[in-house]
């Protein structure tokens, strides 16, 4: 980027709400916290690009089953991914997040206007937007959206270890988890507020069944063969045969990836972490181990109050 162009972004970042978050300072922009090397990427992706019919595109917030979508979506678009043989599996040598480009964080970190012109169709790409901040040709084009989501006490849990590790590799205390609850609460968190992010793609989806595919972690949990089959049907890759199902399943199960020699020891090049830190213990309920009754009650009632009449419940 130009001086000129960043000298005009950071006072435009300075000009933002800021709040602290994890040992760094979140800013607002247009309802949504983000760190500055985020929002930079983002504000470009925002407005520079650009969707193509065919473009699978996955959102979310984080920590919400990103990365089982990372390996499950390439997995069931590509071709060499859903072969019977297993040696040729691109999870064997990759971590998912090489195998969907994150427009934030690998697309536009770099370049605002990315040369995106050798991507092969249909192109995969992640990004945690909220859906009004979205590029317009993502909400105009033929492109499909799968957005996953999840219970947000299990989310909360999940997001402290991974911020906790993540500032432990720049050598930085863990912040204590009832700090880190009341900003949650309060909506102040990378990519937060949680809620007004699920609704978003929710009523969307509500609208537009067709091009917003809304999932749970919970229901994967639960029937990831029915959840994976419908997502291929949704995605325009019906299987044929039940076995290429439970393949993709078993492919992409924490448990296979978790103990994966590039996912035990692979350095994320992007946050500068171990790959190690996207795979922890992936249940449902996890909460239970950390919350206290008062914690619950809490978090329960804001989101029982914040999805009122959306016809949306996620964990209570
Ligand atoms: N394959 C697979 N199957 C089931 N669960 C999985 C899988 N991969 C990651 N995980 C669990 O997802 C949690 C991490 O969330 P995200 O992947 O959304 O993180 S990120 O936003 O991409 O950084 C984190 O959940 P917690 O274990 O509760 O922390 C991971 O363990």
């Amino acid at each position: 980027m130009e001086s000129s162009s960043v000298d005009k972004l950071s006072a435009l970042i300075n000009e933002l709400p800021k709040q602290p978050w994890y040992g760094a300072d979140l800013y607002n922009w247009k309802g949504f916290w983000y760190r500055p090397h985020h929002l930079s990427s983002t504000m470009a992706a925002s407005s520079n690009f650009q969707a193509k019919d065919d473009d699978v595109i996955l959102t979310s917030s984080m920590k919400t089953g990103t990365t089982w979508m990372k390996a499950i979506i390439p997995t069931i678009m590509n071709p060499v991914g859903r072969t019977d043989d297993d040696s040729l599996d691109p999870l064997l040598k990759h971590h998912p997040n090489e195998l969907i480009p994150s427009l934030e964080i690998q697309v536009y970190s770099v370049n605002p206007h990315p040369d995106l012109s050798n991507m092969v169709s249909p192109r995969l790409f992640r990004t945690h937007m909220a859906y009004p901040l979205l590029p317009e040709s993502i909400k105009t084009s033929g492109c499909k959206i799968v957005y996953i989501t999840r219970d947000p006490k299990d989310t909360f849990v999940s997001t402290c270890h991974f911020m906790n590790s993540v500032i432990a590799a720049r050598g930085v205390e863990p912040w204590p988890m009832s700090e880190a609850f009341e900003s949650f609460c309060k909506g102040v968190h990378t990519f937060g507020p949680f809620h007004d992010h699920v609704l978003g793609y929710w009523k969307e989806s509500l609208k537009r069944p067709e091009k917003i595919c809304f999932m749970r972690y919970e229901d994967m949990k639960k029937d990831p063969k029915g959840e994976v089959k419908k997502l291929a049907c949704f995605l325009g890759r019906p299987f044929e045969k039940d076995q290429e199902v439970e393949k993709v399943v078993w492919r992409c199960s924490l448990e296979r990836l978790k103990n994966l020699e590039m996912n035990q020891h692979g350095v994320d090049p992007w946050l500068g972490i171990d790959y190690k830190h996207y795979f922890r213990r992936g249940i449902v309920g996890d909460w239970k181990n950390h919350f206290t009754d008062e914690m619950k009650e809490k978090l329960e009632q804001l989101t029982a109050m914040k999805f009122e009449g959306s016809g949306l419940s996620l964990g209570y």
